[in-house]
């Protein structure tokens, strides 16, 4: 039986890809590769270029493999973008999901595994979070995912049908063992433009948004390393095939760290005092979000091995000067 991994030669899909593979699972990916690449994806890893809202696509995908669950990354995941182009997210991650879903159903794939985000929930009354809190996303991103939440839940009630929704909180960090990162060009995540920076790929950065309600006034966000993300939908999958019912978790570990706090520990740990200006907030941005994380350690068991935000950005550092070594090969 095969997993298959739509969005497998993006950012985390490919370290889940890695992480199947580690522990001896058939793997195959969809992916359509517009910020993904085919290099992330093994060679011994069937990768089906295509989109994921394209039903006779995916369904001679999913006729051609024997598919046991599905885990599904696929999607457009830029806050100020969708804010600028809502129509593109609510079509990339909830009209393709709906498609996808259905092609799943039709073809009796009963196991359903989402990439969702800590935006479903916006600008929290409480800080850490909980599963139950009142969602309420600030961004047509956070928007379009809750969608694909409430439809699975829909799907759940009327057809054999099971998922797991993670609420990713901010994924950062790299592959320990140097196998893969994030590689997207024009990044605009806060730890990757950091690392950029400090590598000289980008003359200076700037903090989005100084006078927040917050220590010191710009943004809290809880930072996970995507390999223990990655361990989350081992977990997932497990409580699936054991026969677990359809839930929802946040994936984060229940501490957070400000803009400057994530910029100060990326000059520590490159010893670069690299340049930073401060500029106005960007739309969409709440000021606070950190992941109440008990449910799913209760629940499946999952206990993160990398919390330590010196190791994140260690990684993520390492893996930016990967990508500079490669590209100067090419
Ligand atoms: N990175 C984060 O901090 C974060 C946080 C919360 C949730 N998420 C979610 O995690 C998932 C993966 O994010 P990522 O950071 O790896 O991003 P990414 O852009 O690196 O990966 C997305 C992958 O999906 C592919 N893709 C996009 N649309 C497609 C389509 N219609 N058909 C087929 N393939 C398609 C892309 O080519 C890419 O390889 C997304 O659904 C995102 O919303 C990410
Ligand atoms: O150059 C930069 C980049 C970011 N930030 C700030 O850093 C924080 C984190 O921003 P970013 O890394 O872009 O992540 P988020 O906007 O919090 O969104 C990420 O995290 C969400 C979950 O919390 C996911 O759903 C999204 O897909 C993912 O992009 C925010 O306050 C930004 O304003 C800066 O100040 N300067």
């Amino acid at each position: 039986m095969t997993v298959l991994v739509t969005g497998g030669a993006g950012y985390i899909g490919s370290h889940m890809v890695l992480e199947l593979r580690d522990a001896g699972e058939t793997v195959a990916v969809i992916d359509n590769l517009s910020t993904g690449f085919d290099w992330a994806v093994p060679e011994d890893v069937p990768l089906h270029v295509g989109n994921i809202g394209d039903q006779e696509f995916v369904r001679g995908v999913l006729r051609e493999r024997k598919i046991d669950a599905i885990i599904h990354f696929a999607g457009s995941i830029i806050v100020p973008e969708s804010v600028e182009n809502p129509l593109l997210y609510y079509r990339n991650n909830t009209a393709n999901t709906r498609n996808l879903i259905e092609v799943a159903v039709e073809c009796g794939i009963t196991r359903f595994i989402f990439s969702s985000t800590a935006a479903v929930y916006g600008n929290p009354e409480e800080n850490p979070v909980s599963e139950d809190a009142r969602l309420f996303p600030l961004s047509p991103y956070g928007r379009s995912k809750l969608m694909s939440e409430e439809m699975m839940a829909d799907v759940a009630t009327a057809h054999d049908f099971e998922y797991v929704a993670l609420r990713y909180f901010n994924v950062a960090g790299a592959d320990p063992a140097g196998r893969g990162g994030q590689s997207t060009p024009r990044a605009t995540h806060l730890i990757k433009v950091a690392c950029e920076t400090a590598l000289g790929r980008r003359p200076k950065m700037q903090i989005f948004g100084t006078d927040y309600p917050t220590p010191d006034g710009t943004c809290i966000r809880d930072y996970i390393h995507v390999k223990d993300l990655a361990m989350a939908h081992v977990a997932a999958l497990e409580h699936l095939r054991r026969g677990g019912k359809s839930n929802v978790f946040n994936c984060g570990y229940s501490r957070g760290f400000s803009v400057r706090e994530v910029i100060s520990a990326v000059k520590s740990v490159s010893g670069v005092d690299f340049e930073v200006e401060l500029a106005p907030a960007r739309a969409g941005d709440p000021a606070a979000i950190i992941a109440k994380s008990d449910k799913i350690r209760t629940a499946l068991g999952w206990r993160p091995a990398h919390a330590d935000l010196e190791g994140i950005v260690r990684n993520a550092l390492d893996w930016e000067r990967h990508l500079m070594d490669r590209q100067k090969a090419d």
